[in-house]
């Protein structure tokens, strides 16, 4: 099976590394022509994922019309351009492997659902998991889920996928893997306001805790199932996002927990931070599904700047309720 990689930020440059395991073509297309040509060149990319040595069996194009060539897409661009990179992208009813993470603004689709539109004869998987690139580049041991409704074309892309470090698990349960992925970034930026301000590692514990009721209550209302939700796409990739810097939604919620706005911390990043993107269009679609998401609104209000003190005084300031509800 030949893959191609749509994206050479630093998760379809790492994705195409696991792609490449031994020796084999990987063809990816990047947006940005000094990333094409870094790749080509010496082997790395320079603009996403410095410091790792790529194989040589990977490819770069800028041409998403080279594409045609593969039997299957990795398809790795931020949520918010899956749609218009999808559009241009000769897809003729080859399998797309979502694996970016978050919910299109406006629409209030799904990765899935903007894919199923751009391409309604195409099998959709989706691949997610607890997976900051740069381990996963460098070989450090990863598990993730590999979502796909169709259990033949799961197994061919697990086995084409997977290496002695990088270990997929299979699952039929798309739109759980997909709901995961998006609201765990959210997540990860109340997390961060936490550290930024200083509340402690109760208060971040809680958050984690409480978000992932928050997290199940939605995804059970959009037909996820709930062991798909504790596993490794959903609570796996909350624990690792909401405890490191290394994630990047992690970090920009440090800035608003340091007093920072949202704009200032946004404006000069060349790398995505999806939480902020999802954050507001999540919070529509649970108000919709008519469940309580009040972590998920925190984080709204805090991107729109307001005190990290009152947000954090109304939330503990709710009526007391059940754990389980
Ligand atoms: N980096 C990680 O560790 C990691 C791990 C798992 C999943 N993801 C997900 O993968 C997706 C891609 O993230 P990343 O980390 O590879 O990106 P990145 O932050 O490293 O790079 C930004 C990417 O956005 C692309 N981009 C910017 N404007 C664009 C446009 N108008 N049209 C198309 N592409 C555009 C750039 O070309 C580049 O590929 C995100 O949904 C992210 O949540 C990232
Ligand atoms: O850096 P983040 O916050 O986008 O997180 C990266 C991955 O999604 C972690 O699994």
């Amino acid at each position: 099976m030949r893959i191609g990689v749509i994206g050479g930020g630093a998760w379809g440059t790492a994705l195409a590394q696991v792609a490449a395991h031994g020796g084999r073509e990987v063809l990816l297309w990047a947006r940005e022509a000094e990333v094409v040509a870094s790749i080509t060149d010496e082997h790395v990319n320079r603009s996403f994922l410095g410091g790792v040595a790529l194989s040589p069996s990977i490819r770069a194009t800028g041409e998403l019309g080279e594409l045609d060539a593969v039997d299957a897409f990795l398809v790795v661009a931020p949520a918010q351009h899956v749609g218009a990179v999808l559009a241009e992208t000769p897809v003729r009813g080859r399998p797309l492997v979502l694996c970016a993470k978050g919910i299109e603004a406006g629409s209030r689709r799904l990765v899935g659902e903007v894919a199923r539109a751009a391409h309604p004869d195409a099998a959709v998987a989706v691949l997610s998991g607890p997976t900051f690139a740069h381990e996963v580049a460098q070989g450090l041991p990863t598990a993730v889920t590999l979502a796909c409704e169709d259990a033949g074309l799961r197994a061919r892309l697990a086995e084409r996928l997977a290496s002695p470090h990088f270990r997929p698990y299979a699952s039929s349960d798309v739109i759980g893997a997909e709901i995961g992925g998006a609201v765990k970034n959210v997540l990860a930026i109340g997390c961060g306001v936490v550290e930024g301000a200083g509340l402690g590692q109760n208060a971040r514990a809680a958050l984690i805790a409480r978000g992932f009721a928050e997290m199940t209550r939605f995804g059970l209302a959009r037909g996820a199932r709930a062991e798909t939700l504790a596993g490794l796409s959903g609570l796996g990739d909350l624990v690792l996002t909401c405890s490191s810097t290394s994630s990047r939604n992690f970090s920009l919620g440090v800035g608003l927990g340091q007093g920072r706005a949202a704009s200032a911390l946004l404006a000069d990043r060349r790398t995505v931070a999806e939480g902020a993107f999802t954050a507001p269009v999540l919070a529509q679609a649970a108000v919709e599904a008519g469940v309580d998401m009040p972590v998920t609104e925190a984080v709204c209000r805090l991107l729109d700047g307001a005190e990290v003190e009152a947000v954090i005084g109304d939330l503990l300031a709710r009526p007391l309720r059940d754990e389980v509800a």
